[in-house]
């Protein structure tokens, strides 16, 4: 499972679907000729019986005919049924000995994850249902339109998720795409009926009377006869209030509070490019080169883009070329498994819909471009490298995304003690994203585009070693492509001469930051 949170699991659903596609049609195209040869032999008796309707007795009365009527009867038909037999055999369609031949499916966790990340980007990027469901994003279409039952099927999926309001708004839309569908409608199957029908009824119980209302009329538009199933005193209408709870909230169940927050609006709103920082803020920020720590830097300075002073978050252009970051995502694709949050050492790792990507742990030793990473990083910010984790390699597919979060530990017993804090973040980006995905600073006012080969490096703790609250980031969702990030975690300890503790606690400023409002 987990195939929604990345790219690599999707390309396996891909083809699993590749390969079912082709057997259904191989068996389609050899059961096609075998009709054929059936209609045949059919046409062929057809013409005896007629001739023996004609005239019945004189065609009985000829001994050849006799002949053959008894041995059609005899083995002919007995054929047919065996070819008949076979044609199903050949038909037989069993995707439970897929699954267990080991092709990939979809579970129904993975099902949701999907549902949920087109809404997650739908409320992010503020994105119209009408144009996702035609495959728009942002006004460029990249995809087939959903039928109406497609976003009949997700409003269906987000009631039971208990996300009341894209519930409506899907089902809207799936009721909106049916009635503009001008070609004769097919009548769909009865479980869809049936579905369109609890829907309606549960809607109109919970009193959204509208989206109810044109649900059922819908479904009397296919099936007059349904009226009868809206009668009072009907079973199926009256829910007993013992059985079903009432339900306390027209909340959805997945959007914990922090959603919910002034904070996370904010963020969103960053996220889709609405704001930037005060001109105060900007006014010293440079693009300039950098001879960073090392000698070598004099011949081939560095660019530096500085995207924030205090706390002090910079831009490092061209740190890794195409062919090492190709390198490097193939190294980790073997390894990637479903990101974690906040894992206590020895601790139950925890799955979120809060962190929606893969990542795989890789250690620098096990290859010279992540060695020479190291040595770029150490040279280029002047930190020493002993203490750092692996490099984690993390992949966000569609509507993957990592909310807002600091770095840093807030609690001692999360690091060693003898390495102390992440003092700093350094992202590889080792890819670009098409729409969306950028590193989000909601308290900064700024979020970074992906850009091949370049490195985010940041502070999370002050001078005197205090946590920076300011650096609350996220990576946004991802609308249009696939992420890959390399992150780098330096801890703290061993910085002494390359960032000396300030006398003085400078952690007033951030400290505001803290409270989540
Ligand atoms: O995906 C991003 O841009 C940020 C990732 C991040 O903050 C993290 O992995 O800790
Ligand atoms: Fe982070």
């Amino acid at each position: 499972s987990d195939y929604f949170s990345s790219i690599t699991g999707l390309e396996q659903l891909l083809q699993t679907e590749n390969i079912l596609m082709r057997d259904l049609n191989a068996k389609l195209q050899s059961t096609k000729v075998q009709l054929q040869q059936l209609e045949s032999e059919l046409s062929a008796i057809e013409f005896e019986q007629e001739l023996a309707l004609k005239d019945t007795e004189n065609y009985l009365t000829n001994p050849v005919n006799v002949y053959r009527l008894m041995k059609r009867l005899n083995t002919d038909w007995m054929q047919v049924e065996g070819r008949i037999v076979d044609m199903s055999h050949q038909l037989a369609f069993n995707l439970s000995q897929r699954y267990n031949d080991g092709l990939s499916f979809p579970s129904q966790e993975d099902v949701e994850g999907a549902a949920l990340a087109l809404v997650r980007l739908q409320s992010t990027y503020k994105l119209d249902v009408a144009q996702v469901a035609a495959g728009i994003l942002n006004g460029i279409k990249y995809g087939t339109d959903m039928s109406w039952q497609d976003c009949f099927v997700l409003g269906q999926q987000l009631f039971e998720m208990e996300d009341y309001n894209n519930t409506k708004v899907w089902i809207r839309e799936s009721m909106e795409r049916l009635r503009r569908q001008n070609k004769p409608k097919p009548l769909p199957q009865m479980e869809t009926l049936n579905s369109m029908e609890l829907v309606a009824k549960s809607l109109f119980q919970m009193g959204d009377f509208d989206t109810a209302y044109e649900l059922s009329q819908r479904v009397l538009e296919f099936d007059p006869r349904r009226i009868r199933n809206w009668h009072l005193g009907d079973k199926g209408a009256a829910v007993n209030e013992e059985e079903e709870p009432q339900r306390d909230a027209l909340l959805p169940k997945h959007s914990d509070s922090y959603s919910l927050t002034q904070e996370f609006a904010h963020y969103e709103k960053v996220c889709r490019g609405e704001v930037e920082p005060s001109p105060a803020q900007q006014r010293p920020l440079r693009c300039r080169y950098s001879q960073g720590n090392h000698p070598y830097r004099q011949l081939a300075p560095l660019k530096m883009e500085e995207h924030s002073l205090d706390p002090f978050v910079v831009t490092y252009h061209d740190m890794l070329s195409p062919n090492k970051i190709a390198q490097l995502r193939e190294m980790a694709v073997p390894h990637m498994r479903r990101s974690t949050v906040n894992p206590l050492p020895g601790g139950q790792n925890k799955k979120s819909s809060f962190r929606v990507s893969k990542n795989a742990w890789l250690a620098y030793e096990t290859h010279p471009t992540m060695g020479k990473m190291l040595r770029d990083l150490s040279d280029t910010t002047g930190l020493d490298m002993t203490y750092c984790e692996q490099l984690q390699v993390a992949n966000y597919g569609v509507g993957g995304h990592y909310e807002p979060h600091w770095d840093f530990f807030r609690n001692p017993d999360h690091y060693p003690a003898e390495e102390g804090n992440r003092i700093a973040t350094a992202i590889y980006y080792l890819s670009e994203v098409e729409q969306g995905g950028a590193t989000a600073f909601p308290f900064l006012n700024f979020a970074v585009r992906p850009q091949l080969g370049n490195v985010l490096f940041w502070y999370n703790l002050h001078r005197s070693s205090d946590m920076d609250y300011r650096t609350k980031h996220a990576g946004c969702p991802v609308l249009k492509g696939s992420k890959w990030i390399g992150n780098v975690w330096i801890h703290e300890v061993t910085q002494t001469f390359a960032r000396p503790c300030d006398v003085f606690r400078d952690h007033e400023v951030s400290l505001e930051y803290e409270i989540i409002k």
